[in-house]
Formats: structure tokens, sequence, C-alpha cells
């Protein structure tokens, strides 16, 4: 048996790019050649001073990173800062101008596609509308001739794991939107890939079905084992899904490392802008609120790190301040936004307009707007941040 892996290439083109033994590391089977030791180095895909211009835009440069096998990796950064051009440099789709790749040791940079093992997940299916399910799937086996049994097998393997095998006869204009693309990774899966690359594989998808398959889609890369790159400009998928994130701006890497970390700990205020809802503050003008003065120009609070205490409180008990309360800032509520689970409340507080985010326990503890409170802040989140 050949392996081989499928990308969907283009959207709309989908190709199969048959790879050989010879050029990827020995595997043994679906799942079980997918399941790998989590505790392995770091080091199994490395981006080694990666970048690329077109004509004189620069989309990207002085990418380093490293992906441990079986690590679910995520991209993220807002539109435009180069993620997808990386993502198609790594399937080599997009040459690069300079920099190496390198998966298990191996130098893969200058390897054709489909040599590289890896599979491409787009963000519009790219399925052939004429195959079926089952066709579809099994196209890259085809394509490197493997035997009609094995692909068989292979294929309703394929399709059990993304929860399909009762749709294989069907055509994809018979599916909703995440089962297509549940069919375009069931064809990224079933030829073996070494590396998943997903390129916001759910952002055509509405909500209730972009938070289902964001699941399922995490079970099945933990289930193999399968080291994955995923691309989103969204950070809540971002850090539900992933073991670590690389966040991009402008073409360069500003920061790297697991949720807890991006959340609370950004490392810039580009970082801070990014994730959350962070309020960005001049240090000087924020010395009501932390009661000291700064050495950093500015500091960043999330939200929830600010704690209100309204002037009239005749209601139950609102929580209770944190433990090292900064000394309160007065201030007056312009607006209360309900997002469900938390009020969100804008503040204004000499000269800051401040978003205060609470959980919301009751309904008798909601504040209007135009009513007087004192925000405290928790010293222990303030965050100061570098120019
Ligand atoms: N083929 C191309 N020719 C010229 N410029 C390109 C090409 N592809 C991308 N770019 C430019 O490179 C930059 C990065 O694009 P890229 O699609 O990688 O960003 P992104 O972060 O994935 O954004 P999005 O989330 O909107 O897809 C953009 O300025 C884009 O206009």
């Amino acid at each position: 048996m050949t392996p081989t892996m499928t990308t969907g290439a283009l959207p709309g083109a989908p190709v199969s790019m048959p790879f050989t033994r010879d050029d990827v590391p020995e595997r043994d089977g679906l799942i079980r050649g997918l399941r790998r030791d989590r505790q392995a180095a770091r080091g199994y895909l490395r981006l080694e001073g990666l970048a690329k211009r077109f004509g004189t835009t620069r989309v990207f440069e002085g990418i380093d990173a490293e992906i441990a096998r079986g690590e679910f990796v995520t991209l993220l950064g807002p539109s435009g800062c180069g993620k997808s051009t990386l993502l198609r440099a790594l399937a080599g789709l997009t040459p690069l101008d300079r920099g190496r790749l390198v998966v298990d040791g191996r130098d893969i940079t200058a390897l054709p596609p489909q040599r590289r093992g890896i599979g491409m997940v787009f963000q519009h299916y790219a399925l052939f509308p004429n195959l079926r399910v089952e066709d579809n799937v099994a196209f890259g086996l085809r394509m490197q001739r493997v035997p009609r049994e094995e692909r068989q097998r292979r294929v309703e393997e394929a399709l059990r794991l993304v929860e399909l095998a009762d749709q294989a006869r069907k055509y994809p204009h018979q599916l909703s939107g995440g089962q297509r693309q549940r069919v375009a990774l069931a064809r990224a899966l079933v030829v073996e890939p070494h590396i998943l690359l997903m390129d916001e594989p759910l952002s055509a998808l509405d909500a209730r079905i972009r938070r289902h398959l964001r699941d399922q889609l995490r079970d099945i890369q933990q289930s193999l084992g399968l080291t994955t790159l995923f691309v989103t400009h969204d950070q809540e998928e971002a850090l539900l899904m992933s073991d670590r994130i690389l966040l991009m701006h402008e073409g360069r890497i500003l920061q790297q490392g697991d949720a807890e970390a991006l959340y609370t700990r950004p490392a810039n205020r580009h970082a801070a802008g990014f994730m959350g809802h962070y309020n960005l503050l001049e240090a000087e003008r924020a010395r009501p609120l932390v009661g000291r003065p700064s050495a950093v120009p500015r500091i960043a609070l999330r939200p929830e790190a600010l704690y209100l205490v309204p002037d009239e409180d005749d209601g139950p008990a609102r929580g209770t301040l944190p433990v090292r309360p900064g000394p309160g800032c007065p201030g007056i509520i312009r607006r209360r936004r309900l997002l469900g689970s938390v009020v969100r409340y804008e503040v204004d507080c000499q000269g800051m307009r401040l978003n205060v985010d609470e959980l919301n326990r009751s309904t008798r503890h909601l504040l209007g707007e135009g009513a007087g409170v004192t925000v405290h802040a928790d010293l222990d989140e303030v965050q100061e941040l570098d120019a």
C-alpha cells in the first residue's frame, strides 16, 4: 500500500497527491498509525525562519515555531495577518522565500505537496459535487491505486470516525454545511497524514453547528493523536480548542502559549487588543483605579478583573471584592449589555471608558444606565505593557 494525502488545494478543485513510503516515516493503519506518543519531543514539526512576500508586500517574516507530535496548535490573528498563506506554505501550495520546514528531523522544504504527508481542510469544503460522499472520500486512495477492498474498508472507517457512515451514498448537495465539512475532514484523514492543516474549517457554518463540529474535531484529533495546525481569527475557538496558540500580527508571531497565558498575560498592547475585551489604559490616567504610578506607559485590565460597588446598594450582596482591590474610582454606568450569562457594563470613570463584566446571577442585581458606582480593580490582575 502506498499512502497518499488529499488536499483540497484550491476551493472547488480538490487534488490528490500520492506520496511514497520513502518520503515519510512509517505508519500502520488509520487509527493505530495516527495515535502518537503524547510525550514526544516538542520539535516534531519545526518552522525555522520562514519568510514570504508577494511582490513588495511582506506577508510574513521570521516565523519560528516548534510543534510537538500530537499537539493541536492554532494560528490566531486578524484578517490579513498572513495565517492562510503560512498554512499553504506548510502544505507546499505556496513557495517560501526563506526558511526551513522540518518534520520529524527531516527537511521537507523542497518536497512537493504530495510528498509531505500533510492533509489539509479548507473553509469551503472543496468537494466534488458530482461524486457521492464515499467517492469523495475515496478519491485520494483511488489516485494511489489502493486495492478496492482496502479502499472500501478505509473509507468506511473514515466515515465512521466523522459519524457519517449512514450518508455514504449521498451527494454533497444533499448534506448540510457541517456534514460537508466532515466529509472534507474524512477525505483528509483517510490517507493517514502525519500532519493535519485546517484553514478556518468552521467559519462558513452557523453558530450551533460550529460549536458542535468544534468539539467533534477536537475529539477526533485527540483520539488519533494527530499533529494539527488550525487557522482561525476567532479567539473563542482558539481558546477552547488549542493546546497552544500562536498569535500572529502583521506577519509575525506576537506571542505563543496556552490559552491561559494568551488570555491572562498578553505580551503587549496588540496581543491585549486582540484577546478578550481588555481595557487598555494609559498608565498615568489609570492611577485613580490602580493607586500607584507605573513604570510602563500602558496597563491592561480584563473586564472581569474590575468590580462595581453601586452608590445605592440595597439589594442582595453583589459578591466580594478581590483580595487586593484598588482604591476605587467613582463612575457612572453609560451602557449595559446582556451577553447571556455575562452582563457587560460600560462605565465612565474619570475620563476612562471601562468595560466591566459581571456574572448575570440575578436580575435583581442588574444596574441601570445612569447609576453611580465605584469601580475597583483587582490589583493582582493588572498587566503592565511595554510600548
Ligand atoms: N496570491 C497573493 N498575491 C498577492 N498578495 C496576496 C496573495 N495572497 C495573499 N496576499 C496578501 O497577503 C496578506 C496575508 O494574506 P492571508 O490570506 O495569508 O491572511 P489571513 O491572515 O489568512 O487573512 P484572512 O483571515 O482574511 O484569510 C494579505 O495582505 C493579502 O492581501
